[in-house]
């Protein structure tokens, strides 16, 4: 995007605690990375996790930055460039960002999606939704970010405020009247999201997770509702019912409060008829509609993307009827049918012991006695260790049979981590469990072990399009795969 504008105008929407240098000069371009520094462009020196950014403000001046955005002004000014210091620079980058972009937010209806599980298939359903109902709209999610159908791989499932004004631009030039987009809790302790006009903002739900960022569930939850309390008046603010922090998340804010559940009074409500391995059968507001999502979680979803939908003005039947016909997020319990024999395979991403147990609660919540669940896991190498043992434990104690196999070894030796994996099964489930480490080769067993009805479920993965082997990267898809399996196995 060519993007011009000077200083002095981005200045006009911080607070400025002392400059020196000429204010007057054009830019052409933000960066927070030292190394994209060059003429014309305003260099936002920020305190990471791991570096201070104020270290590098010399690289950034030698490489030629117009301006320099700084907490602390360095002693050695260079007469040509331009020092800007402000009390924080993440939340000045992030009000800079907007103005530069044209406050591209104002010209959306942007809706943000927070919570531990359930941003991604919120925000990507919500795409689906509002394309299928005839709107141009973007979506920024961890898995991707869309204008309309074009694709724009992701980094972050929120990026930082300068990519994230960027792609907000890009998406108003694209004529899309609506944005969906994750809001992580990452983000909003490093303003990412500050100073953008959201129409609306919906909570999923809260679990322990991400505290090595954190530090306390209470710093993690106060991340989580920053969100909500910058929501403006004209917005609303949707929030689970149900879950023990979902009232807390509604607390002192300024939007309109709004809320769904399954259990009680809400804004939006839904009841269970049926949850089944082909799908939901739920009561939403009084009106009765099957689903193509499965599990008690995907209701909440479902309940989530509705309310918002209303909330925006659209029709709800017409909502519900679009809403029927849609399946769910890429990787994300996303269901393989094989056709002849009904063997339903499931590809989901959990990766981690909690929402692996949480994906086999959910099968054991749909399955008939008769139908035998095979379950494919792996562990990570170079990546947290305690969690093979666990992750095996549950495999083999919530499945009637388990594979156990490689995911993403990286430099490890796929062998050391299996067997790490192993120690976890205990001793009355050995019999259940084989281990193979080629990862289609353990698909390829499951499929085989499977019987007609049966369920196998794909884990770990979900979306992701590789197996990363010693560094290299090659080819390799969980849903391909298992597709090809049910072929040549005759399924
Ligand atoms: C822990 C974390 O959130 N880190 C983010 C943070 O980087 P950081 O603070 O570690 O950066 P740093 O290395 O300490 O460097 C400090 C500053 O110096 C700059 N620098 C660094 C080197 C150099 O030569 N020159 C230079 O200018 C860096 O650009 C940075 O601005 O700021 C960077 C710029 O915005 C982010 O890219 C980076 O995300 C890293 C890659 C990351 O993995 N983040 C994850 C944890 C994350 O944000 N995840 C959430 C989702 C969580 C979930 O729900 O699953 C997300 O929204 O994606
Ligand atoms: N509302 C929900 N409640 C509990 N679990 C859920 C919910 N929605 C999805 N899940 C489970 O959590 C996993 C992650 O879902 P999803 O990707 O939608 O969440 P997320 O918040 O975007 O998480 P991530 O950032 O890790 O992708 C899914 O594979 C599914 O098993």
């Amino acid at each position: 995007m060519n993007q011009s504008t000077s200083l002095a105008s981005l200045l006009t929407a911080v607070r400025v605690t002392a400059q020196s240098g000429p204010t007057t000069v054009p830019v052409t371009g933000l960066t927070l990375d030292s190394r994209q520094a060059g003429p014309g462009v305003v260099f936002f020196a920020l305190r990471g996790t791991a570096n201070d950014g104020h270290q590098f403000i010399p690289k950034a001046v030698e490489l030629g930055a117009a301006a320099v955005v700084c907490e602390d002004l360095p002693t050695d000014l260079n007469p040509a460039t331009a020092y800007v210091q402000v009390k924080d620079s993440a939340e000045a980058m992030a009000y800079m960002a907007a103005e530069f972009y044209g406050h591209p937010s104002r010209k959306l209806q942007l809706v943000g999606i927070t919570g531990t599980n359930g941003k991604t298939t919120c925000a990507t359903m919500l795409h689906k939704l509002f394309r299928e109902l005839g709107y141009h709209c973007g979506l920024l999610s961890t898995v991707q970010n869309q204008i309309d159908e074009q694709v724009i791989p992701a980094t972050h499932t929120t990026p930082d405020a300068i990519r994230l004004n960027e792609l907000l631009a890009r998406m108003v030039q694209a004529s899309c009247t609506h944005v969906f987009m994750e809001v992580s809790s990452h983000a909003v302790v490093q303003h990412r999201v500050t100073g953008l006009q959201f129409a609306g903002g919906i909570f999923t739900n809260l679990t322990h997770d991400h505290l090595d960022y954190h530090g306390t569930f209470d710093a993690y939850l106060k991340a989580k509702k920053g969100f909500f309390d910058m929501l403006p008046k004209s917005a609303f603010a949707l929030t689970n019912a149900d879950d023990k922090r979902g009232p807390v998340m509604l607390q002192n804010v300024v939007g309109r409060r709004e809320s769904y559940s399954m259990r009680g009074p809400a804004t939006f409500r839904g009841k269970l008829i049926e949850n089944a391995v082909h799908g939901l059968h739920l009561e939403v507001d009084g009106r009765e509609a099957q689903f193509r999502l499965i599990g008690v979680f995907n209701a909440y979803n479902l309940l989530a993307i509705y309310g918002a939908a209303v909330l925006l003005g659209e029709e709800p039947t017409e909502v519900l009827t679009v809403l029927s016909g849609l399946t769910s997020a890429p990787g994300r319990f996303e269901p393989v049918l094989a056709e002849k024999t009904r063997i339903t395979g499931i590809i989901d991403y959990a990766h981690t012991p909690d929402a692996l147990e949480n994906v086999l609660q959910t099968i054991a919540e749909i399955r008939q006695p008769s139908q035998q669940v095979i379950t494919v896991v792996g562990c990570g190498g170079n990546r947290d260790g305690a969690k093979r043992p666990i992750m095996a434990r549950l495999a083999s104690q919530l499945s009637n049979r388990a594979v156990l196999t490689s995911d993403n070894p990286r430099f490890e030796d796929p062998n050391d981590i299996l067997q790490q994996m192993q120690t976890g099964v205990p001793a009355a489930d050995q019999g259940k469990v084989l281990t193979i480490p080629d990862r289609r080769e353990a698909i390829k067993t499951a499929v085989a072990l499977a019987q007609p009805g049966d369920i196998v479920l794909v884990a770990g993965k979900g979306h992701e399009a590789y197996q990363e082997i010693k560094g290299v990267r090659s080819d390799f898809d969980d849903k391909q795969v298992l597709i090809e399996m049910f072929n040549l196995l005759g399924k």
